[in-house]
Protein backbone atom coordinates (compact mmCIF):
# COMPACT_ATOMS: atom_id res chain seq x y z
CA UNK A 1 0.00 0.00 0.00
CA UNK A 2 1.39 3.12 -1.10
CA UNK A 3 2.84 5.29 2.46
CA UNK A 4 1.15 8.72 2.92
CA UNK A 5 4.19 11.03 3.10
CA UNK A 6 5.33 12.92 6.55
CA UNK A 7 7.77 16.12 5.84
CA UNK A 8 9.10 17.74 8.58
CA UNK A 9 8.61 21.29 8.72
CA UNK A 10 11.35 21.91 10.88
CA UNK A 11 13.26 21.76 8.26
CA UNK A 12 11.12 25.14 6.85
CA UNK A 13 10.07 27.01 9.88
CA UNK A 14 13.92 27.16 11.41
CA UNK A 15 16.36 29.78 10.32
CA UNK A 16 19.19 27.34 9.91
CA UNK A 17 21.12 27.68 6.60
CA UNK A 18 23.81 25.10 5.23
CA UNK A 19 24.10 22.71 2.15
CA UNK A 20 22.81 19.81 3.94
CA UNK A 21 19.79 21.90 5.12
CA UNK A 22 19.51 23.10 1.43
CA UNK A 23 19.64 19.37 -0.08
CA UNK A 24 17.28 18.42 2.67
CA UNK A 25 14.38 21.16 1.49
CA UNK A 26 14.71 20.31 -2.16
CA UNK A 27 13.62 16.40 -1.09
CA UNK A 28 10.95 17.42 1.04
CA UNK A 29 9.78 19.60 -1.35
CA UNK A 30 9.98 16.58 -4.53
CA UNK A 31 7.96 15.04 -1.91
CA UNK A 32 5.53 17.75 -1.35
CA UNK A 33 4.69 17.62 -4.91
CA UNK A 34 4.57 13.99 -5.88
CA UNK A 35 2.15 13.89 -2.44
CA UNK A 36 0.13 16.32 -3.88
CA UNK A 37 -0.28 15.09 -7.55
CA UNK A 38 -1.28 11.69 -6.32
CA UNK A 39 -2.87 11.63 -3.29
CA UNK A 40 -3.95 15.51 -2.59
CA UNK A 41 -2.19 15.39 0.80
CA UNK A 42 0.79 14.70 3.20
CA UNK A 43 1.07 14.92 6.55
CA UNK A 44 3.04 17.34 8.43
CA UNK A 45 5.19 17.28 12.33
CA UNK A 46 7.34 19.89 13.63
CA UNK A 47 4.68 22.42 12.30
CA UNK A 48 4.86 24.99 15.01
CA UNK A 49 1.35 24.44 16.21
CA UNK A 50 1.91 24.25 20.18
CA UNK A 51 0.82 20.40 21.18
CA UNK A 52 -0.10 21.12 25.48
CA UNK A 53 -2.46 24.10 23.62
CA UNK A 54 -3.95 20.77 21.45
CA UNK A 55 -4.29 18.70 24.34
CA UNK A 56 -6.68 21.57 25.81
CA UNK A 57 -8.42 21.66 22.72
CA UNK A 58 -9.04 18.33 22.83
CA UNK A 59 -10.08 18.46 26.46
CA UNK A 60 -12.45 21.11 25.50
CA UNK A 61 -13.98 19.39 22.83
CA UNK A 62 -14.35 15.92 25.16
CA UNK A 63 -16.25 18.44 27.33
CA UNK A 64 -18.59 20.07 25.10
CA UNK A 65 -19.77 17.30 23.18
CA UNK A 66 -20.44 15.25 26.22
CA UNK A 67 -22.85 18.18 27.40
CA UNK A 68 -27.04 17.04 27.00
CA UNK A 69 -27.90 17.62 23.49
CA UNK A 70 -30.28 20.15 24.45
CA UNK A 71 -27.50 22.32 25.45
CA UNK A 72 -25.56 22.08 22.54
CA UNK A 73 -28.85 22.43 20.32
CA UNK A 74 -28.79 25.90 21.54
CA UNK A 75 -25.49 26.51 20.03
CA UNK A 76 -27.15 25.79 16.74
CA UNK A 77 -27.84 28.40 13.55
CA UNK A 78 -28.90 26.41 10.80
CA UNK A 79 -28.44 29.20 8.11
CA UNK A 80 -25.01 28.55 7.47
CA UNK A 81 -23.25 25.61 8.56
CA UNK A 82 -21.76 27.52 11.32
CA UNK A 83 -22.69 26.81 14.91
CA UNK A 84 -23.75 22.92 16.60
CA UNK A 85 -24.91 20.54 13.98
CA UNK A 86 -25.84 17.40 14.99
CA UNK A 87 -25.94 14.77 12.06
CA UNK A 88 -25.44 16.39 8.61
CA UNK A 89 -24.85 14.88 5.46
CA UNK A 90 -27.46 15.00 1.86
CA UNK A 91 -30.85 14.53 1.94
CA UNK A 92 -31.53 11.09 0.44
CA UNK A 93 -28.11 9.43 1.51
CA UNK A 94 -26.96 8.25 4.78
CA UNK A 95 -26.49 10.93 7.41
CA UNK A 96 -23.14 11.30 8.99
CA UNK A 97 -22.34 9.93 11.98
CA UNK A 98 -20.89 12.78 13.42
CA UNK A 99 -21.65 16.12 15.40
CA UNK A 100 -20.02 19.27 14.97
CA UNK A 101 -19.23 22.60 15.99
CA UNK A 102 -17.92 25.11 14.27
CA UNK A 103 -16.94 28.88 14.01
CA UNK A 104 -15.84 31.39 11.18
CA UNK A 105 -11.97 32.52 12.76
CA UNK A 106 -12.94 36.06 12.79
CA UNK A 107 -14.93 34.78 15.54
CA UNK A 108 -17.48 37.72 15.05
CA UNK A 109 -21.03 35.76 15.97
CA UNK A 110 -20.87 32.46 17.54
CA UNK A 111 -22.25 31.99 20.47
CA UNK A 112 -19.18 29.98 23.09
CA UNK A 113 -20.21 27.64 25.54
CA UNK A 114 -20.65 28.82 28.74
CA UNK A 115 -20.51 25.44 30.45
CA UNK A 116 -16.89 25.37 29.14
CA UNK A 117 -15.06 28.49 29.90
CA UNK A 118 -11.85 27.69 28.16
CA UNK A 119 -13.29 26.55 24.90
CA UNK A 120 -13.04 30.27 23.32
CA UNK A 121 -9.82 31.31 24.52
CA UNK A 122 -8.23 28.22 23.99
CA UNK A 123 -10.15 28.18 19.99
CA UNK A 124 -9.02 31.71 19.62
CA UNK A 125 -5.17 31.07 20.49
CA UNK A 126 -5.24 27.41 18.09
CA UNK A 127 -6.83 29.64 15.36
CA UNK A 128 -4.10 32.32 15.55
CA UNK A 129 -1.05 29.55 14.85
CA UNK A 130 -3.30 27.93 12.52
CA UNK A 131 -3.03 31.08 10.46
CA UNK A 132 0.55 31.54 11.07
CA UNK A 133 0.81 28.01 9.31
CA UNK A 134 -1.15 28.68 6.57
CA UNK A 135 0.94 31.52 5.50
CA UNK A 136 4.11 29.42 6.10
CA UNK A 137 2.13 26.51 4.31
CA UNK A 138 1.07 28.38 0.90
CA UNK A 139 5.19 29.76 0.36
CA UNK A 140 6.14 26.04 0.94
CA UNK A 141 3.47 24.80 -1.75
CA UNK A 142 4.38 27.67 -4.17
CA UNK A 143 8.04 26.19 -3.80
CA UNK A 144 6.79 22.49 -3.99
CA UNK A 145 5.51 23.83 -7.55
CA UNK A 146 8.77 25.55 -8.54
CA UNK A 147 6.82 28.73 -8.02
CA UNK A 148 8.24 32.20 -6.62
CA UNK A 149 7.04 32.14 -2.55
CA UNK A 150 3.94 34.45 -3.42
CA UNK A 151 2.25 32.52 -5.93
CA UNK A 152 -0.24 31.03 -4.17
CA UNK A 153 -1.13 33.75 -1.22
CA UNK A 154 -0.81 36.75 -4.18
CA UNK A 155 -4.25 35.10 -5.92
CA UNK A 156 -6.36 36.52 -2.95
CA UNK A 157 -6.17 39.90 -1.22
CA UNK A 158 -7.84 38.27 2.41
CA UNK A 159 -8.62 35.04 4.21
CA UNK A 160 -12.20 33.55 5.41
CA UNK A 161 -11.07 30.46 7.13
CA UNK A 162 -13.20 28.58 8.96
CA UNK A 163 -12.37 25.99 11.65
CA UNK A 164 -14.34 22.81 13.10
CA UNK A 165 -14.31 20.75 16.10
CA UNK A 166 -16.00 17.25 15.10
CA UNK A 167 -17.17 13.85 17.59
CA UNK A 168 -17.65 10.69 15.59
CA UNK A 169 -19.42 8.87 18.83
CA UNK A 170 -17.93 4.71 18.89
CA UNK A 171 -19.59 2.80 16.97
CA UNK A 172 -19.47 -1.08 18.31
CA UNK A 173 -22.30 -2.44 15.47
CA UNK A 174 -21.25 -0.49 12.33
CA UNK A 175 -18.49 -0.64 10.26
CA UNK A 176 -18.90 1.93 7.44
CA UNK A 177 -18.50 5.46 6.76
CA UNK A 178 -19.39 7.92 9.57
CA UNK A 179 -18.59 10.79 7.28
CA UNK A 180 -19.28 10.69 3.27
CA UNK A 181 -16.33 11.28 0.90
CA UNK A 182 -16.05 14.38 -0.91
CA UNK A 183 -13.21 17.20 -1.78
CA UNK A 184 -13.21 20.23 0.05
CA UNK A 185 -14.07 23.62 -1.07
CA UNK A 186 -11.07 25.08 0.92
CA UNK A 187 -7.64 26.10 -0.44
CA UNK A 188 -6.35 23.30 1.70
CA UNK A 189 -7.82 21.88 4.99
CA UNK A 190 -5.12 21.46 8.57
CA UNK A 191 -6.68 18.54 9.75
CA UNK A 192 -6.00 17.36 13.29
CA UNK A 193 -6.65 13.74 14.77
CA UNK A 194 -7.09 14.86 18.15
CA UNK A 195 -7.43 11.86 20.03
CA UNK A 196 -5.10 9.91 17.48
CA UNK A 197 -8.24 7.69 16.74
CA UNK A 198 -7.63 6.43 13.33
CA UNK A 199 -10.55 6.75 11.05
CA UNK A 200 -9.61 9.13 8.64
CA UNK A 201 -9.18 7.73 4.51
CA UNK A 202 -8.23 9.09 0.89
CA UNK A 203 -8.56 7.85 -1.96
CA UNK A 204 -6.19 7.05 -4.42
CA UNK A 205 -6.57 4.80 -7.80
CA UNK A 206 -9.90 3.75 -6.55
CA UNK A 207 -8.39 2.74 -3.09
CA UNK A 208 -8.82 3.93 0.11
CA UNK A 209 -5.80 4.67 2.33
CA UNK A 210 -6.10 5.47 6.06
CA UNK A 211 -4.43 7.92 7.17
CA UNK A 212 -2.60 6.29 10.07
CA UNK A 213 -2.14 9.53 13.24
CA UNK A 214 1.36 10.04 13.26
CA UNK A 215 2.08 11.87 17.42
CA UNK A 216 2.26 15.52 17.00
CA UNK A 217 1.09 15.30 13.05
CA UNK A 218 -1.06 17.49 11.34
CA UNK A 219 -2.88 16.09 8.32
CA UNK A 220 -3.04 18.86 4.78
CA UNK A 221 -5.50 18.52 2.78
CA UNK A 222 -5.24 19.92 -0.45
CA UNK A 223 -9.00 21.34 -1.42
CA UNK A 224 -10.50 22.62 -4.82
CA UNK A 225 -9.22 25.91 -5.09
CA UNK A 226 -5.65 24.55 -5.52
CA UNK A 227 -6.53 22.18 -7.97
CA UNK A 228 -8.43 25.02 -10.22
CA UNK A 229 -5.08 27.25 -9.67
CA UNK A 230 -2.48 24.92 -10.76
CA UNK A 231 -5.04 23.65 -13.81
CA UNK A 232 -5.62 20.48 -11.80
CA UNK A 233 -1.87 19.67 -11.38
CA UNK A 234 -2.08 19.22 -7.66
CA UNK A 235 -5.47 17.40 -6.55
CA UNK A 236 -7.73 17.96 -4.26
CA UNK A 237 -8.06 15.58 -1.77
CA UNK A 238 -10.76 12.60 -2.02
CA UNK A 239 -11.70 11.70 1.86
CA UNK A 240 -13.86 10.23 4.01
CA UNK A 241 -13.91 8.92 7.98
CA UNK A 242 -14.27 5.41 8.44
CA UNK A 243 -16.09 4.02 12.08
CA UNK A 244 -13.92 2.94 14.74
CA UNK A 245 -15.19 1.45 18.45
CA UNK A 246 -13.43 3.94 20.19
CA UNK A 247 -15.36 7.81 19.63
CA UNK A 248 -13.04 10.13 17.58
CA UNK A 249 -12.32 13.80 18.15
CA UNK A 250 -10.67 15.83 15.34
CA UNK A 251 -9.94 19.94 14.78
CA UNK A 252 -10.13 20.89 11.52
CA UNK A 253 -9.04 24.32 10.18
CA UNK A 254 -10.14 25.20 6.61
CA UNK A 255 -8.62 27.69 4.59
CA UNK A 256 -10.30 29.35 2.46
CA UNK A 257 -10.24 33.33 0.43
CA UNK A 258 -12.41 35.89 1.07
CA UNK A 259 -15.99 35.56 -0.49
CA UNK A 260 -15.52 38.31 -3.50
CA UNK A 261 -11.81 36.07 -4.59
CA UNK A 262 -12.23 35.35 -8.28
CA UNK A 263 -11.16 31.41 -8.37
CA UNK A 264 -9.50 30.86 -12.16
CA UNK A 265 -6.21 28.59 -13.54
CA UNK A 266 -3.35 30.63 -13.06
CA UNK A 267 -1.42 31.43 -16.55
CA UNK A 268 1.44 29.29 -15.53
CA UNK A 269 -0.06 26.06 -15.16
CA UNK A 270 -2.15 26.22 -18.59
CA UNK A 271 -0.13 25.14 -21.57
CA UNK A 272 -2.89 24.57 -23.32
CA UNK A 273 -6.47 25.17 -22.21
CA UNK A 274 -7.70 26.28 -18.87
CA UNK A 275 -9.83 22.84 -17.60
CA UNK A 276 -12.13 25.32 -15.65
CA UNK A 277 -14.07 28.52 -16.09
CA UNK A 278 -13.47 31.01 -13.28
CA UNK A 279 -16.15 31.82 -10.91
CA UNK A 280 -16.48 33.87 -7.22
CA UNK A 281 -15.29 31.87 -4.09
CA UNK A 282 -18.60 32.75 -2.20
CA UNK A 283 -20.83 31.58 -5.56
CA UNK A 284 -19.24 28.11 -4.73
CA UNK A 285 -19.55 27.48 -1.49
CA UNK A 286 -23.42 28.82 -1.84
CA UNK A 287 -24.02 26.17 -4.50
CA UNK A 288 -22.52 23.45 -2.63
CA UNK A 289 -23.97 24.40 0.71
CA UNK A 290 -27.69 24.64 -1.09
CA UNK A 291 -26.96 21.47 -2.83
CA UNK A 292 -26.43 20.19 0.01
CA UNK A 293 -29.49 21.36 1.95
CA UNK A 294 -31.51 20.50 -0.65
CA UNK A 295 -30.46 17.40 -1.47
CA UNK A 296 -32.13 17.04 -3.83
CA UNK A 297 -30.40 14.06 -5.24
CA UNK A 298 -27.57 12.51 -3.22
CA UNK A 299 -25.31 11.39 -6.38
CA UNK A 300 -25.01 14.99 -7.46
CA UNK A 301 -23.76 16.81 -4.74
CA UNK A 302 -22.10 19.96 -6.60
CA UNK A 303 -18.57 19.40 -7.03
CA UNK A 304 -15.79 21.79 -8.40
CA UNK A 305 -16.60 19.37 -11.66
CA UNK A 306 -19.09 22.22 -11.96
CA UNK A 307 -16.87 24.65 -13.44
CA UNK A 308 -15.00 22.28 -15.99
CA UNK A 309 -14.64 23.77 -19.87
CA UNK A 310 -16.72 21.73 -21.69
O1 LIG B 1 -12.88 14.70 10.95
C1 LIG B 1 -12.03 14.55 10.09
O2 LIG B 1 -10.97 13.96 10.30
C2 LIG B 1 -12.25 15.09 8.70
C3 LIG B 1 -13.36 16.09 8.60
C4 LIG B 1 -13.53 16.65 7.24
O3 LIG B 1 -13.16 16.07 6.26
C5 LIG B 1 -14.17 17.97 7.06
O4 LIG B 1 -14.63 18.55 8.05
O5 LIG B 1 -14.21 18.47 5.92
FE1 LIG C 1 -13.21 17.38 4.51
Amino acid sequence: MAAIPVVDFALFVEDKAGPDIARKRLESLATINKACREFGLFQVINHGLDSLLLSKVLQNAHSFFELPLEYKCKFSTANNGMGFVHRSGAKGGPPDRKEHFMFAAEGKSTLWPDLVPSFRPDAVEVSKQMQKLCDNMMAILSQSLGSPDKTLRNCFDKNEDYYNFLHYPGCSDYQGQVLAPHQDGTIFTIVSQLNRVPGYQVLKDGTWHLVVPVENSLIINLGDIIQVWTNGLYKAAVHCVVANKKQRFSFVYHHVAEGKTRIAPLPEFVSDQPKYKSFLQEEYLKLRFENKRLGNNFEKNITIDYYLVD
